[in-house]
């Protein structure tokens, strides 16, 4: 069966001059996830479609500004400047550059180093087409990986999940659940019994309003045997209000 294309990319000489608003790129160790711990060229896009009540990020949005642009070749550039062999492409939402970053993905495909994509996108931009990217080329299937935030009601944006995102996952991604409140954890309960097939599940405290040991109470208690609780390694090493880290 011939596969659908995502989206109509033009070839790589065109699409290597197109320009994103950027934030960062840096390297560092995966602070979450299945990837927690191993060292991580961080490419943090600029723009978010979500406003979450808890976001750590917002200088990732307006009112903020871009830090800088950047075309996609000059991105590839600074991340081949490092060592890492993984890439967290985070914001903001990455995803809501559409072609853009789908071109950049491809491109950090392409890069013979790099073993590991990780895309932090927010649950609230369809996977569809780029799920279908993935199946369309040989190292995305191999290199991509959804980190898909699945956001709960303490974040104040619970209503703008896509739920159908939940069949496009593989064993390979992770979904994750920011718990901030109880209530959260009863509603990751009811949205995982409704929607999970396949993805690693995550839980991760909100930082300020969840005691750790009060979440790993929580899910031993239910019992929840296969998720994992995810700390931000990172606000542990450093101070949590550091950037770039
Ligand atoms: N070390 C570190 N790990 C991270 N994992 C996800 C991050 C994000 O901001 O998306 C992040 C981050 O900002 N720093
Ligand atoms: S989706 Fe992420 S970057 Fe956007 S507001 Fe929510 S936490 Fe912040
Ligand atoms: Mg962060």
């Amino acid at each position: 069966m011939k596969t659908i294309q995502a989206f109509n990319l033009p070839s790589r000489e065109v699409y290597g001059n197109w320009k994103l608003p950027m934030v960062e790129i840096f390297e560092t160790i995966e602070g979450e996830g299945m990837g927690q711990g191993f060292p991580t060229v961080f490419v943090r896009s600029f723009h978010c479609n979500l406003r979450c009540k808890w976001c750590d990020t917002t200088y990732s949005f307006a009112p903020a500004k871009p830090v800088f642009e950047a075309t996609i070749d000059e991105i590839i550039e600074k991340i081949s400047a490092f060592s890492s062999k993984r890439i967290c492409f985070t914001g903001g939402e990455p995803l809501i550059h559409r072609e853009k970053s789908a071109a950049l993905i491809k491109a950090m495909a392409e890069l013979d180093h790099i073993v590991d994509i990780h895309i932090e996108t927010n649950g609230a931009i369809d996977l569809t087409p780029f799920s279908r990217l993935r199946e369309s080329d040989p190292y995305l299937m191999k290199k991509m990986r959804f980190i898909m935030d699945y956001k709960l009601a303490a974040s104040g944006e619970t209503h703008k999940m896509i739920a159908n995102n939940f069949d496009l996952l593989k064993s390979k991604d992770e979904i994750k659940f920011v718990i901030g409140t109880e209530e959260d954890f009863e509603q990751t309960k009811q949205v995982l019994k409704r929607n999970h097939k396949e993805g690693q599940v995550l839980l991760s405290p909100v930082w300020e309003t969840m005691k750790p040991r009060h979440l790993v109470e929580l899910v031993l208690n239910e019992p929840l045997p296969n998720a994992k609780i995810s700390m931000q390694l990172h606000k542990v090493i450093w101070d949590p209000n550091q950037r770039g880290v």
